[in-house]
């Protein structure tokens, strides 16, 4: 795999380990029948840009159904990009090869939500945290990988003696903490960690958010923490990027975004977010977003916030804004018209993305 360009970043730029420029996941809607003609498009990821920096942690919330974990998948390339690019340290992820995607799994790796549905119930522990060892050839010989997975189970605060258990025989919190030293074994630089704490119990949720902060600083591992709960995003991430309806609509430091979010739906989002002193939370407004999100396959034209967004405007409907600087934080980027730039103008109606009857902003 080539490196980034040679001596690194410029001064003062961010290191990029990944990274997404127009990436677009869109699935056929076929119909039903032996025909099964294609009816439709679903556009789950549909358009975005995104840096992923070299050591941080990258929370990316949104609601159910906006495309966060068909993104997750994207940039590791375990759904097929249908355009745009990806890349990885600087390689084309949507270009390589079977021996560069070998190394790509390695070094790029997943933890699931549901900790018992990705572990193996036939495996035991060691078995499960050895497999990425065969695959990729590391620690050779049974002793050194019988050792090494003690080691990976330490690193993950298990007990090196459940080795030889099975994934029922375990909690919640500790099938993902095999599922984590699982996905560490090949020492990857990058996982994305697509909403690793959502099936836990809450008490257990902060040790398992601990241990992935822990090992980031550690193992100076890049995170993608995708997550629809922004209080626990906020709580591990450097950064924060928003998504809603298949893009990123806005990115920054996360304190700047959750003390002072550019674009509604981020507010709206954070609204929703109860505050830990009482006085706070008393006063806190909730912003309620009016009607559902539009289907993937209804993309409104322009903005595509703008059916349920509480400042909808006049160029709303009619131009499709782009992220630009906002707020007064380096690297805080926001796709709204309240912050004055005019973006790409779209048709206003494509084919496959009608307008909903009856939306007030058409
Ligand atoms: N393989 C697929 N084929 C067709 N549609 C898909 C496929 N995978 C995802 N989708 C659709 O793409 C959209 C985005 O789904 P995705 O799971 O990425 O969202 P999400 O934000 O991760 O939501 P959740 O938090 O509920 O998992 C949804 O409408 C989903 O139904």
């Amino acid at each position: 795999m080539t490196s980034p360009a040679k001596g690194g970043p410029a001064e003062g730029a961010p290191d990029v380990l990944v990274s997404a420029r127009g990436l677009e996941v869109h699935f056929p809607i076929r119909s039903g029948g032996a025909l099964r003609r294609t009816t439709g498009v679903l556009r789950a990821v549909d358009g975005v840009d995104l840096d992923v920096h070299r050591g941080e942690t990258l929370g990316l919330v949104g609601e159910s159904g906006c495309g966060k974990s068909t993104l997750g998948n994207a940039l590791l390339r375990l759904v097929p990009p249908t355009g745009g690019t990806v890349t990885f340290d600087g390689a084309d992820v949507t270009r390589m090869r079977r021996r560069e995607l070998r190394e790509l799994r390695r070094r790029a790796g997943m933890v699931f939500q549901d900790p018992f549905a990705s572990l193996d119930p036939r495996r035991t522990v060691a078995q499960t945290v050895a497999e990425p060892l065969e695959v990729h050839g590391l620690h050779p010989g049974r002793q050194a990988r019988a050792a090494r997975v003690r080691e990976l189970l330490q690193l993950v605060g298990l007990d090196p003696a459940v080795a030889a258990r099975y994934p029922h025989e375990f909690s919640g919190g500790q099938r993902q903490r095999v599922g984590i030293a699982r996905a560490l074994a090949g020492e990857p630089d990058f996982l994305v960690c697509d909403e690793a704490i959502a099936s836990l119990d809450v008490s257990v949720q902060a040790q398992v958010l601990n241990l992935l902060r822990r090992l980031q600083r550690q193992l100076g591992l890049t995170l993608l923490f995708i997550s629809h709960d922004l209080s626990a995003v906020r709580h591990v991430s450097d950064r924060i990027a928003v998504m809603y309806l298949g893009r990123v609509v806005e990115v920054g430091p996360a304190a700047a975004v959750a003390a002072g979010p550019q674009m509604p739906y981020t507010r709206a989002l954070l609204s929703a977010v109860p505050l830990p002193h009482p006085e706070l939370e008393r006063s806190r407004q909730r912003i309620v977003l009016r009607g559902d999100v539009p289907s993937p396959s209804r993309v409104p034209s322009g903005c595509r916030f703008r059916t349920r967004c509480p400042d909808v405007f006049q160029p709303c409907p009619d131009v499709d804004p782009a992220l630009q600087p906002v707020g007064s934080a380096p690297g805080h980027v926001a796709a709204c018209h309240l912050h004055g730039v005019v973006g790409t103008p779209v048709e206003r109606e494509r084919p496959d993305a009608p307008v909903d009857a009856g939306d007030p902003a058409a």
